[in-house]
């Protein structure tokens, strides 16, 4: 089954968000951009609880969430009961919030990192598979 993978953002980059909706249908995934679709300042804990509650309610796979720094954002994900949430400015961490941690959601900071580090971090994330073993226990850790 196609992977479907919700995209989120507040005013900080909606373009960027845009494009990444974009990289990611170009690969095959089904991108569900929730917007904001005008840059006009808004909340970043709506749009990032926005995403995740899809996650949560099985209506998208994976997410991606953009806000100046990543982290506001990520907080607000966070909150949603059974989500994880990185923020990574780096391929490594992209890989290991997927490898590791079994991340369903990958948040950057638009004022952090440039576009084309932020599809080298998507691609990292997109292409990791959770590794399980002793990393499941510990996960199970993190929703106990
Ligand atoms: O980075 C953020 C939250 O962690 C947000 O994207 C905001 O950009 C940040 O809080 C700054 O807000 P502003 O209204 O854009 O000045």
């Amino acid at each position: 089954m196609t992977k479907r993978i919700v995209l989120s953002s507040d005013h900080a980059d909606i373009e960027l968000r845009k494009s990444i909706a974009a990289h990611v249908a170009d690969r095959g995934y089904e991108a569900i951009d929730i917007g904001p679709m005008t840059s006009e300042s808004t909340h970043y804990p709506k749009h990032g609880r926005e995403a995740a509650e899809m996650i949560a309610k099985g209506d998208a796979d994976l997410g991606i969430l953009i806000c100046g720094t990543g982290q506001g954002i990520m907080m607000s994900a966070n909150k949603v009961e059974g989500i994880r949430c990185g923020v990574c400015s780096d391929v490594f961490s992209a890989k290991m919030i997927r490898a590791h941690n079994n991340a369903q959601m990958l948040s950057m900071g638009a004022r952090v990192i440039g576009a084309g580090l932020a599809m080298e971090i998507v691609d990292a994330f997109l292409d990791t598979e959770f590794e399980g073993g002793r990393h499941a226990t510990r996960v199970d850790m993190i929703e106990a």
